[in-house]
């Protein structure tokens, strides 16, 4: 097949402009014109804010919160929170915009945010932690909303935080907002199914490329970087599909076993031991970058951004990628990997899941009605698979990668949706 694919990024890539140069491919073969393709690529609103926090020993640190609302055309933005110590404003900008384009894919009413905070959780407290969130939130008091931008977790937050962030902003307005925030704890309105939503569209993902490899999972190897929410739980559906995931890995590094790991036991070690798989047996310690060149049928980095570079990109021998984390192949490395014929779920297709129970769960806030785990994901899967199809047929039709076919789709129902809207 011939790709038309971006040209490479010659120095140090940062992932807003990895996505820039999927988005001008793409946007160049759809014929988008000078001021729509200007439309689409500058976010509609960023607010950085300061954040005063009392630590526990009393002094006061100031954190910088910021939230990138990329594109509310097709509806409230949405967009998980990051806390990280490596939170960029360009990297917030990006994972806005891979928002934007991932609602458009899977087809739901939602334009794209993303929100983040240069800290490390693992080296605060809870009261530390639940202090910075309720800042944050008073901060975006006049962002946030559930007709205006709707925030959920991302790396380092998780449904405690969405918690928090709820309790706070109902407060502020005087009455319960439960729509304001998806990813909550099911007790406050959460949804069955969202925890494991990302990774069970990651599996639904890797089996439908499966059946267009003609790979049966029974008989597949995989391996999967990252074991948070996203790659734990790829990992234990994977297995249950028949897959032998022969490693798994964190920032302690990656742990491997040809005849497969364990993967309940291996969330449980991590969730008995300070949530880290440090010292976890049964497997040989590898590094994060052996893990990703390792000769298995299906990859998932699941971890963080521009793991998969230039620079160790021929020596993947993986069959395909399937991308859980947002942004983890650098846009340099996309001709490397499609020469050497690996097939690639992009991440604005293969972690869509996560974002679509989300839109069930305000979908159910909004109805004041809880629906069935069998009816979350029997809708979800469908999604995804037919968003799969979707992106599979105009690679086909285009003869582009699933990526940058995965971005036609998107840029398509984006642009003809302002189109039809008009008024600028
Ligand atoms: N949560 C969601 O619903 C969605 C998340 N995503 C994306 O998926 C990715 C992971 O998110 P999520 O699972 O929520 O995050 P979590 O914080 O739950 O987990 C992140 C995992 O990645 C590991 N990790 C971090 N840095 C590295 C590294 N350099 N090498 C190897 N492992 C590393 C962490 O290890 P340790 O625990 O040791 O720090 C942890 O196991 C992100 O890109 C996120 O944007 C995409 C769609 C939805
Ligand atoms: O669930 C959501 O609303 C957003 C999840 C997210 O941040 C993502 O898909 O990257």
């Amino acid at each position: 097949m011939a790709y038309i694919e971006p040209a490479p990024i010659k120095d140090k890539e940062n992932p807003l402009e990895s996505m820039m140069s999927r988005f001008d491919a793409a946007a160049q073969l759809l014929g988008i014109d000078e001021q729509m393709y200007h439309i689409l690529k500058v976010p509609a609103r960023q607010v950085i804010v300061g954040l005063p926090v009392t630590m526990d020993d009393g002094t006061i640190k100031v954190f910088e919160g910021i939230r990138v609302i990329h594109s509310n055309i097709l509806g409230p933005a949405k967009g998980g929170i990051r806390f990280d110590p490596d939170v960029t404003l360009d990297e917030v900008r990006a994972l806005a915009a891979w928002m934007t384009w991932k609602c458009a894919v899977v087809d739901i009413p939602y334009g794209g945010a993303k929100g983040g905070i240069a800290c490390n959780p693992r080296a605060m407290s809870s009261g530390e932690i639940e202090r910075l969130m309720r800042a944050y939130t008073i901060a975006m008091l006049d962002i946030f909303g559930p007709d205006k931008d709707i925030p959920a977790p991302d790396m380092g937050t998780s449904p405690r935080e969405m918690a928090w962030l709820m309790d706070e902003y109902s407060k502020a307005k005087g009455m319960t907002v439960t729509a304001v925030v998806t990813g909550k704890p099911l007790v406050l309105g959460g949804s069955l199914g969202r925890t494991e939503a990302t990774g069970r569209g990651v599996m639904v993902t890797a089996l439908a490329a499966m059946e267009k490899l003609r790979i049966n999972p029974y008989r597949s190897t995989g391996a999967v970087q990252g074991f948070g929410n996203v790659g734990s739980h790829t990992a234990a559906l994977l297995h249950e599909r028949g897959v032998t995931v022969q490693a798994i890995s964190d920032l302690s590094g990656a742990y491997f076993n040809d005849k497969g790991i364990n993967i309940t036991e291996a969330m449980r070690y991590r969730d008995t031991h300070g949530g880290s798989l440090e010292g976890f047996g049964g497997a040989e310690k590898i590094t994060n970058d052996e893990l990703l060149t390792l000769p298995v049928d299906v990859l998932v980095p699941a971890a963080k951004e521009d793991v998969i570079t230039m620079e160790n990109a021929s020596r993947i021998q993986a069959k395909m990628i399937i991308e859980g984390a947002n942004g983890p192949t650098s846009a340099s490395a996309d001709a490397v990997i499609n020469e050497k014929g690996i097939l690639v779920a992009p991440d604005i297709l293969a972690n869509a899941g996560g974002v679509t129970v989300s839109y069930f769960e305000w979908v159910q806030n909004r109805l004041g009605y809880k629906w069935t785990l069998e009816r979350v994901n029997r809708r979800s899967d469908r999604i995804m698979r037919d968003a799969f199809d979707k992106v599979y047929q105009t690679s086909l039709d285009f003869k582009v990668s699933m990526r940058i076919a995965a971005y036609i789709v998107a840029i398509k129902k984006v642009s003809d949706t302002y189109k039809y809207r008009g008024g600028y």
